[in-house]
C-alpha cells in the first residue's frame, strides 16, 4: 500500500488495513505465536486487574471483587484452556471414511479466517470483548476490537465510527449487544458476505416449579437477577410460577435481597447502578401499570433503582414487552408447567431458560419442549462459566457461539480435506462410463458403507481392494470374480477375528457361500507391503504379517499420551509432547524444586515464591518472590507512599524532598503564638492577620492614630485613647463635610442648564405652604439649582417664597432671581444687563384647554446691588453658604396670589413649575 493512500484513509480503514497486513505476513498462524499472544493477554489482564475493576466501579458502581469474580477470572480460565489445548484444537481432525475414500486422507483442517471484528457491549465489557478475542487469537486470526463507547469514549468513538468500521471488509464479525443493532451489523456484513456471530439478549424466563426447595431457588434467582443491577444478558427476566406460590416467592426473594444488599442497598458496595439516565428513564417507564411488591425506590441523579419485584404482572404489561436489563423482576402466574411451556413458546426464543424443580423428568421435558440459547436447571447464569458449553443465542437471541473450543471453531474455517493419489485408477473405473449394473452394485457398496477401521482393518481392506481391482479388470462379470472375492473376504474375515477388530462388513455377495481359504490368507499375509504411514514419511517395508509389530513402534503411528492427558499424536512427537506440552507431565520447578504436573506448572510459573525476580517498581533490586511483597511495602526506594500531610502519592525517595515543600506541611508560628493547625500554605496569612502576638496598627489608623501594639493589647489601647480617637474622628467628619460640599457644588455645576432657561419643579407644595403658615415667625425661601445665562455666562439662581415675603407675605407666591459668583465673571459685562422673565406654568392638558401661564418680565435695574459683579472667590450658591445673604434677589413679592393659583392647574399633583428665561442678545451668543 502506498504511503499516500494509507494517509488518506479513515482511522477505521487504517486499523483494518493494519490488521490485514499483519495477518497476511502469516505470523499469526504459528501455534507458538498464538500461545505467546494469549499468554501476553493473560499477563495484561492480571497486571491491569486493579484498573479494570476501578473502571467498572466508576461506570456501574461494581464492587471491587465483582469484576474479577464475574469477568476476569473467567477470561483467565478461557486463556489457560486455549493455551493447554490449542495444539489439539488446531490439529487436523480425522473423520470417518467410506469404502470410497479408504485409501485417501480425509480430515478437517481448522484454518484461520483472517481479520475478525469484535464489537462489544458495556455491561460486561471485558467478558464480551476479550472473550471473543481469545477465540480469534487461538484460531490464528488478526482482530479489530471495538468495545462499547460507554466505557472508553475517547479511544473508540461511537456509532459513526462503528458504522465506518462496518464498511470495511472483515472475515468475521463478532457482535455483542442489542438486536436492533444486530440487524444493522448483519446488513453491513451481507455486503461482503461476512459470516457473523450475534450475541444478543432477550427475555429469559425463569420457571419455578411447585416441587422445589423454594428458599434455595429464590436465593439463586435473586443473585442472578440483581447482579450488575440486572444488566446481564442472561439475567432471569421474569418468573413464572403457580398463583399459590407467588407470596412465598416474594417473601423469599425479599429475604435474600436484604441478605445480599442490606436494608439500604444505596449504601451497599455490592449493589450497582444503572449505566446512564437514558436507561434509568426507560426502566422507570416500564414500571407503569404494574404492582410493586418489593422495592421501587429510585434516585435519578445517582442512576439508582433498588431491587424491585412486581406481582401479578399481566402478559400485556409494559414490563413484558421488551428485555428489562435492569433490577425489575416481574412475577407472572401460570397454572403449571404446561402453561409455562406454552407461554415460553409463544414468545421469541430467549438467550437463557431457567427451570427450578426437583423433578428431573419435568426438567428434561421442559428442555425437550422449548428452545433457548442455553438452559440451566436449578441455578442462574452459571452456564456462562462452563467453558465446555457453547455460549450463544438462537433465533432472536442471536446466532453463533463461543467459549472454549466453541470460540476457536466459530472463528476458524473448518476446511474439509480429501487427499488422493493418482493411483488405483482401476477402482475408479466404476464411476467412469460406460456405466453398468455391476459397476453400480459396487458403487452402492463403496458409497453406502461407512466404516471405522482400525489400522489393521484398513490394511486388510486395502488388500481386499487390490484383489477386487485385479479381478474386476480381468473378469468384471463372471463367476470367477465372485469366487475370488468370496475367498478374499474369507481370508479377510478370518483376520478380523484374529485381530478382534470391530469391522463389520456387510458386503452384498450375490448369495454365494463363503468358505475359508488358508492358502490365500497366507499369500495375503506374505505380501510385501509398505507401512500404512508411508505417505507421512515412514520408510518401513516388509511382509504384511509384520505390520502389526511394526505399528507398535512406528514413529508415524498415532498413539495416546501415556500420561492420559487425552492428547493423541504421532509417536515421534511423543517425547517433545511429554517434555514440553503434556498437561499431565511431571516437572520440577527450578526455583523451589517442587514437583508439578504440566498444567499446574503453568499456573505456578510467574508465582513461584522462590524465583528470583526484579522489583516491579524498577528500583533495580532483585530477590526471591517470597520477600518481594515485604520489599515493595517497606524497603523499596521506588515504592509509592502517600504524603502524611497532603495525601498525594510519591515515590519513597521523592517523599522527603516533597515534604520540604508540601503546602500542607505543619508549621510553627515564628511568633510562637501556639496556634495549632498552621500549614506552610497558611503561615503567611496567619502571621499577617491571624497571629495573636503579631504587632498590629490601631483600628483608628485611617482617622490618623499612629499607635502600634501586639494584637492582644489593642483592647487596652482603645479604652485608654477614647478621647484622642473621638477628636480624630471629628476632624474626619469636618473634612468629609467640606468634601461633600465641594462635591455637591460640582454636581450642581454639572447639572444646571447653560442656555438661559431654568425649569424648576417645586414638589410637596401644599405641605410646604402649610408648614410656613403654621410657623409663628420667619418665612420659607426655596432655592432653585444654579444655572447659566449662556455658555461661559452669568451664574444665576431663582428663589421662591411659597407663602410670599415682603408685601406678598401670607397671600402670594414670591419669586426672585439672584446673580451668583460664577467662573466667568471676569469676562462679563457688569452690572448684569439682560431681560429676565418668570413664568408659573399652567399644567392643564393642552389637548383639552389652552394652557395659560402667568409670566412677568423685567429689565434689570443697573443700580441694584445684586446685579453688580459678585466678590471674586465667593463661588457657590446661597445654600452653599458662600454668598453674602444681604444681597437680595430681584423679583416679584406678589408674583401670584394663592387664590389665583387655585383657579387653573398651576398646582398639579401637589407640584408647581417655575420657569425663568434670560434674554441674552444674539450677538453675545454668537461671539
Ligand atoms: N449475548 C451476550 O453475550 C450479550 C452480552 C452483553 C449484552 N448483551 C445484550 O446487549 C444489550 C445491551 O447492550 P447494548 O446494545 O445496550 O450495548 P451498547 O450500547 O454498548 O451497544 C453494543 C455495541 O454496538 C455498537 N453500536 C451501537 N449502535 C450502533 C449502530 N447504530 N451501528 C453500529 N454499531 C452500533 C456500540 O458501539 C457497542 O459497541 C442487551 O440486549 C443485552 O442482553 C448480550
Ligand atoms: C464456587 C465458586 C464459583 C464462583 C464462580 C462465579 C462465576 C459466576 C459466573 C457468573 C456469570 C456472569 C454472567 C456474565 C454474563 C456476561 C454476558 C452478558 O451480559
Amino acid at each position: 500500500m502506498n504511503d499516500f493512500l494509507f494517509r488518506s484513509m479513515s482511522r477505521e480503514q487504517k486499523a483494518v488495513e493494519r490488521a490485514r497486513k499483519a495477518f497476511l505476513t502469516g505470523r499469526s498462524q504459528s501455534l507458538e505465536y498464538r500461545i505467546t499472544q494469549l499468554k501476553n493477554l493473560l499477563r495484561f489482564i492480571r497486571e491491569r486487574q486493579k484498573e479494570i475493576a476501578e473502571g467498572l466501579k466508576k461506570d456501574l458502581r461494581r464492587s471491587e471483587c465483582g469484576t474479577p469474580l464475574y469477568e476476569t477470572l473467567g477470561l483467565e480460565n478461557e486463556i489457560n484452556l486455549a493455551v493447554r489445548n490449542l495444539k489439539e484444537w488446531a490439529a487436523p481432525r480425522p473423520v470417518s471414511k467410506s469404502m470410497m475414500t479408504i485409501s485417501d486422507q480425509v480430515y478437517i483442517q481448522p484454518e484461520p479466517l483472517g481479520v475478525v471484528l469484535v464489537i462489544g457491549a458495556w455491561n460486561y465489557p471485558w467478558a464480551v470483548t476479550i472473550g471473543p478475542l481469545i477465540g480469534a487469537i487461538a484460531a490464528g486470526n488478526a482482530a479489530v476490537i471495538k468495545p462499547s463507547e460507554e466505557l472508553y469514549p475517547v479511544v473508540t468513538g461511537g456509532v459513526t465510527e462503528t458504522q465506518e468500521l462496518l464498511k470495511q471488509r472483515f472475515d468475521h464479525i463478532f457482535y455483542t449487544g442489542n438486536g436492533t443493532v444486530g440487524k444493522i451489523i448483519m446488513e453491513a456484513a451481507a455486503k461482503h458476505l461476512t459470516p457473523t456471530t450475534l450475541e444478543l439478549g432477550g427475555k429469559s424466563p425463569c420457571y419455578i416449579d411447585s416441587n422445589c426447595d423454594l428458599a434455595i431457588a429464590c436465593r439463586r434467582v435473586a443473585w442472578g437477577k440483581f447482579l450488575n443491577c440486572g444488566q446481564t444478558c442472561i439475567a432471569p427476566d421474569y418468573i413464572l410460577c403457580e398463583p399459590s406460590m407467588q407470596d412465598r416467592v416474594i417473601e423469599e426473594l425479599k429475604k435474600n435481597i436484604k441478605d445480599f444488599y442490606t436494608e439500604d442497598p444505596t449504601k451497599c458496595l455490592d449493589y450497582g447502578r444503572i449505566i446512564n439516565q437514558r436507561h434509568f428513564k426507560r426502566l422507570m417507564a416500564l414500571l407503569e401499570g404494574s404492582t410493586i411488591a418489593v422495592g421501587g425506590e429510585n434516585n435519578e441523579s445517582d442512576c439508582y433503582i433498588g431491587p424491585t419485584i412486581l406481582r401479578d404482572v399481566k402478559p400485556d404489561a409494559k414490563v413484558m414487552q421488551e428485555e428489562i436489563f435492569g433490577p425489575l423482576l416481574p412475577i407472572l402466574t401460570v397454572s403449571g408447567a404446561d402453561e409455562a411451556i406454552k407461554f415460553i413458546n409463544q414468545r421469541e426464543k430467549p438467550l437463557a431458560l431457567y427451570i427450578f424443580s426437583s423433578d428431573d423428568k419435568l426438567i428434561k421435558r421442559m428442555i425437550a419442549e422449548t428452545s433457548s440459547g442455553g438452559v440451566v436447571a436449578n441455578d442462574c447464569l452459571m452456564h456462562f462459566s462452563v467453558s465446555s458449553l457453547p455460549f450463544g443465542g438462537v433465533g432472536n437471541s442471536g446466532m453463533g457461539c463461543y467459549h472454549g473450543k466453541h470460540g476457536f471453531d466459530n472463528l476458524s474455517h473448518l476446511r474439509g480435506c480429501l487427499i488422493k493419489k493418482l493411483k488405483m485408477e482401476n477402482v475408479n473405473k466404476m464411476r467412469y462410463p460406460p456405466h453398468t449394473v455391476d459397476k453400480l452394485g459396487w458403487a452402492r457398496f463403496f458409497i453406502l458403507k461407512h466404516v471405522d477401521f482400525g489400522s489393521l482393518g484398513r490394511m486388510m481392506l486395502l488388500a481386499l481392494m487390490v484383489i477386487f481391482a485385479a479381478v474386476i479388470v480381468q473378469a468384471p462379470n463372471s463367476m470367477e470374480f465372485n469366487m475370488a472375492l468370496s475367498n478374499a473376504l474369507c481370508a479377510f474375515t478370518a483376520d478380523m477375528a484374529y485381530t478382534e477388530s470391530k469391522v463389520n462388513l456387510n458386503i452384498p455377495l450375490w448369495n454365494e457361500e463363503i468358505f475359508p481359504d488358508m492358502e490365500l490368507e497366507q499369500q495375503i499375509l506374505s505380501l510385501p507391503i509398505r507401512c500404512i504411514h508411508s505417505e507421512e514419511g515412514c520408510r518401513w517395508t516388509a511382509q504384511n504379517k509384520l505390520l502389526q509389530a511394526h505399528l507398535s513402534v512406528c514413529e508415524f503411528n498415532v498413539v495416546s499420551c501415556p500420561n492420559r492427558c487425552s492428547v493423541k499424536l504421532l509417536r515421534r512427537e511423543l517425547p517433545e509432547h511429554m517434555q514440553h506440552d503434556c498437561a499431565k507431565r511431571k516437572l520440577h520447578c527450578d526455583h523451589c524444586g517442587d514437583e508439578f504436573t504440566g498444567e499446574a506448572y503453568e499456573n505456578h510459573q510467574g508465582v513461584c515464591p522462590e524465583e528470583s525476580v526484579y522489583c516491579e517498581n524498577k528500583c533495580g533490586a532483585r530477590m526471591v518472590r517470597r520477600v518481594l511483597g515485604q520489599h515493595s511495602v517497606s524497603e523499596c526506594p521506588k515504592r509509592k507512599l502517600p504524603c502524611r500531610y497532603c495525601k498525594k502519592e510519591f515515590l519513597y525517595d521523592t517523599l522527603q524532598p516533597h515534604q520540604q515543600q508540601c503546602p500542607r506541611f505543619p508549621m510553627q508560628c515564628p511568633n510562637r503564638c501556639g496556634t495549632p493547625g498552621i500549614t506552610r500554605e497558611t503561615l503567611m496569612a496567619h502571621v499577617k492577620e491571624g497571629c495573636s502576638t503579631a504587632m498590629v496598627l490601631c483600628p483608628f489608623r485611617e482617622a490618623g492614630c499612629k499607635h502600634k501594639c501586639p494584637k492582644t493589647a489593642v483592647g487596652r489601647h482603645l479604652e485608654e485613647a477614647t478621647h484622642t480617637h473621638l477628636s480624630l474622628l471629628s476632624g474626619v467628619v469636618n473634612r468629609q463635610r467640606l468634601e461633600l460640599r465641594e462635591l455637591r457644588r460640582a454636581v450642581e455645576e454639572l447639572s444646571g442648564s447653560r442656555d438661559g432657561t431654568l425649569l424648576w419643579k417645586l414638589t410637596d407644595f401644599s405641605q410646604r405652604l402649610q408648614e410656613v403658615k403654621s410657623r409663628t415667625s420667619g418665612s420659607l425661601e426655596l432655592f432653585s439649582p444654579a444655572f447659566y445665562s449662556h455658555n461661559y455666562g452669568y451664574r444665576l439662581q431663582v428663589s421662591a417664597f411659597p407663602n410670599g415675603n415682603g408685601s406678598g407675605e401670607g397671600s402670594h407666591l414670591s419669586v426672585y432671581i439672584r446673580v451668583l459668583p460664577g467662573e466667568y465673571d471676569g469676562l462679563l459685562e457688569w452690572p448684569f444687563p439682560y431681560r429676565v422673565s418668570f413664568s408659573l406654568l399652567d399644567q392643564s392638558d393642552p389637548a383639552l384647554t389652552k394652557p395659560q401661564h402667568i409670566t412677568e418680565t423685567f429689565i434689570p435695574d443697573p443700580t441694584w446691588k445684586n446685579f453688580q459683579r459678585p466678590r471674586p472667590g465667593a463661588l457657590g450658591s446661597v445654600r452653599g453658604g458662600c454668598l453674602d445673604e444681604s444681597m437680595l434677589g430681584f423679583g416679584y413679592p406678589k408674583f401670584i396670589s394663592h387664590e389665583e393659583m387655585k383657579k387653573r392647574n398651576y398646582i398639579r399633583d401637589n407640584a408647581i413649575f417655575i420657569k425663568a428665561t434670560i434674554d441674552v442678545v444674539q450677538k453675545i451668543l454668537n461671539s
